[in-house]
């Protein structure tokens, strides 16, 4: 399941060794091990109620273990000397709402040995004309920038984001997740969850699939969606082509008019092949992989699409 042999040789700056916690009679987590080397940058994927964020909270040492242990920087992460070597952004942010947001990050910056001064992180994360703004009149999205901001301004050596664009606009998005790949680029490593899929295909290198509490797929981007054995054949023809030999879905059928059709099927080669042979006519031929989001489906599948 390790991706890189190698990095069992480097330690890890998160680590969690058959890691279980429940609540009450909810296991939220079974059994879970999990490494996290330097520079990494690992996206965790899983549907509602996986475990992710239990896992986010034990590492950052809100919560303990029911068993196994849990490392974070090679130190205990309720131990405030780990601690300080971290960076964190929680689902939900409680922001004083009459302080200024300027003030909000000097004064988290205040409990580090050597803060991002507070101007270039806020013009970095987009929030440098709301410095003066009080929290409580934030947007959403807003807030959410500002937590990342806070997470990043003692230079933590690790970040933990949990669904850091949740809300945002396409805009914003995108500029935390250039400040995310700075951070990344220079060196630091990252955990994050997302429900965005398209979010860590674009970030992560790494993806742990976690359902039901346990780690279903820990592997390089590039390997979980070679996982996905479907191809996406793309093309525009009059015929419908969903009844074809080995075509297992199709969307966009044609109604007797040039329609833009996707057939999902094994054997892109073979498809196109007969589509040749038969003489179907057809135009503008695409043949793309699976998305992450039909490797995530299949991942889950069966029992999690009872959820
Ligand atoms: N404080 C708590 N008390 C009781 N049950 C909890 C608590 N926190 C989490 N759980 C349960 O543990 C399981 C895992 O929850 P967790 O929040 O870790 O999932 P998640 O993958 O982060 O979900 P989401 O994507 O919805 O945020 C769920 O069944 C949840 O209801």
């Amino acid at each position: 399941m390790t991706p890189d042999p190698h990095r069992a040789h480097v330690p890890a700056v998160v680590h969690l060794d058959h890691v279980t916690r429940r609540f009450g009679d909810v296991v939220a987590l079974d059994d879970v091990s999990l490494a996290v080397g330097p520079g990494e940058l690992v996206g965790l994927l899983g549907p509602n109620g996986a475990g992710k964020s239990t896992l986010l909270s034990l590492v950052a040492g809100l919560r303990r273990p029911d068993a196994g242990t849990v490392r974070l920087l090679g130190g205990d992460p309720r131990d405030p000397r780990s601690r300080t070597g971290l960076g964190v952004t929680p689902q939900e942010t409680g922001l004083p709402a009459t302080l200024r947001v300027q003030e909000v990050v000097d004064f988290v910056g205040g409990h580090f040995p050597d803060p991002v001064p507070t101007p270039e992180l806020l013009d970095q994360l987009g929030l440098g004309e709301l410095a003066r703004r009080q929290t409580g009149a934030l947007s959403g999205g807003q807030k959410r920038r500002l937590a990342v901001a806070l997470a990043l301004v003692g230079r933590p050596r690790v970040l933990l984001l949990d669904e850091p664009t949740t809300g945002l606009d396409v805009g914003a998005r995108q500029a935390l997740w250039d400040a995310i790949r700075e951070y990344h680029g220079a060196g630091g490593t990252v955990l994050l969850t997302s429900h965005y899929l398209e979010e860590v295909q674009a970030l992560a290198e790494r993806v742990v699939v976690v359902d039901r509490g346990a780690v279903r797929a820990d592997d390089t981007l590039d390997a979980v969606l070679r996982r996905v054995s479907l191809r996406r054949v793309v093309l525009t023809a009059v015929e419908d082509l969903a009844g074809r030999p080995g075509v297992v879905r199709a969307e966009g059928a044609g109604d007797g008019t040039p329609a833009r059709q996707t057939l999902y099927t094994p054997d892109a080669d073979a498809l196109v092949r007969d589509l040749v042979t038969t003489g179907v006519e057809f135009h503008d031929l695409e043949i793309r992989g699976a998305s992450l989001e039909e490797a995530f489906a299949e991942m889950v599948a069966p029992e999690g699409a009872a959820r």
